[in-house]
């Protein structure tokens, strides 16, 4: 296929404490999330001075792309739109069409399935397709990154040098968990083609990096920054909820690899270095937060690498035994939400 432009598609934050409440409004639009979930969210990004990272990593993404596409002779220009704050993806695709791009294709920060990271985002797509009309490019969407090498190892040598932190007297109680972005049962229960793909690409790309990583710990899987109320059944068990459960175990010492987040956002800085470091200390453990991947270099070489996939044909790179399958199939996530969350 040919393609003349990149569209990176990410979830937008706040950058100052004046874009806070406007955007959570703009997150949770119709989707029925309580008013002092919004006002305790807010709190969070204000902690932080009201900036999320999660806008200047995109800039500094496209950045490190467009050097690349250059040196490598990737003649695409890059394109970037949120899903919740601007630069918004219809003012993205607008810019598109009037730059005369005629089919895209659209790299989103999400590496996994599920409604919210993934359908969602073909959703935010064809509505700002549908905003700026029969201009707009034809565009799709690169498939699930989880298990590719260029996700996998930068988290796997985070993982190595968080655990070579850990006292060779404290390995017998020392304990990795894997964290992602919790969701709704019923969500998970509907992911990916016959249900549950999130919490098995997740899965998958936790064993991945445990065995790339070389570590020689026991590992479990954990949720984080679950916002549902307490009798709508999410993913858990919840982080907190684990450190206490191990504490009584008898682990002290815990790695933490956020293998669901690409970057650093909010759910990294406050979830787990604010409120998980805080339960942490409560239990007298200590706990030792692995990086996520960022901006190292082998995730500019991923998008490369997938964009070439579609555009040349290039091998697909990647380490997971999932199937794979084309988001926007009929086989993907229901292309509405699913009822019956709870709220
Ligand atoms: C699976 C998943 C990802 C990973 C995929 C991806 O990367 O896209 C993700 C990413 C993110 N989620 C983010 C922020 C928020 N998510 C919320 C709410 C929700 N997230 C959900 C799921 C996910 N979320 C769900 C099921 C809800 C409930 C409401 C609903 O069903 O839609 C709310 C509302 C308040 C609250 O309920 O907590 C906020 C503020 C930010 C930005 C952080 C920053 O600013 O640095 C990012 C990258
Ligand atoms: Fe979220």
């Amino acid at each position: 296929m040919t393609y003349d432009a990149l569209l990176l598609v990410s979830f937008g934050g706040p950058e100052s404490p004046a874009d806070v409440l406007p955007f959570l409004r703009n997150v949770t639009r119709g989707r029925g999330v309580p008013e002092d979930r919004l006002t305790e969210v807010a709190e969070h990004y204000y902690h932080f001075g009201g900036v999320s990272p999660i806008n200047e990593w995109c800039r500094k993404l496209v950045d490190a792309l467009e050097q690349d596409f250059a040196a490598n002779g990737v003649n695409l220009p890059i394109y970037w739109g949120n899903r919740n704050w601007p630069p918004m993806l219809v003012e993205a695709v607008q810019r598109m069409a009037g730059d005369g791009v005629k089919r895209a294709l659209a790299f989103t920060t999400s590496a996994y399935g599920s409604y919210s990271s993934c359908r969602q985002y073909l959703e935010d797509l064809a509505a700002a397709r549908a905003a700026v009309g029969s201009k707009a490019p034809a565009i799709d969407k690169i498939r699930h990154f989880f298990d590719h090498p260029g996700f996998i190892h930068p988290f796997a040598d985070n993982l190595r040098d968080a655990a070579g932190r850990v006292a060779d007297s404290e390995r017998g109680a020392t304990r990795v968990l894997f964290t992602a972005h919790s969701i709704p049962d019923a969500m998970n229960d509907v992911s990916g083609p016959d249900g549950a793909r999130y919490t098995d690409q997740v899965a998958e790309a936790s064993e991945l990096v445990m065995e790339q990583s070389g570590v020689d710990l026991p590992y479990d899987i954990v949720w984080q920054s679950r916002s549902g109320p307490p009798e709508s059944p999410w993913l858990g068990p919840d982080i907190n909820d684990h450190l206490k459960q191990l504490a009584a175990e008898g682990v002290r010492t815990v790695v933490v690899s956020p293998v669901g987040f690409l970057s650093d956002h909010i759910e990294v800085l406050w979830d787990l270095d604010t409120e998980a470091q805080q339960t942490a200390a409560e239990l007298g453990m200590t706990l030792h937060r692995a990086g996520t991947p960022g901006l190292d270099s082998r995730v500019v070489t991923m998008v490369r690498e997938l964009v070439t996939e579609r555009t040349d044909d290039a091998p697909i790179r990647r380490l997971g035994k999932l199937p794979l399958w084309a988001p926007g199939d009929d086989g993907c996530c229901p292309a509405r939400r699913p009822a019956g969350l709870g709220r």
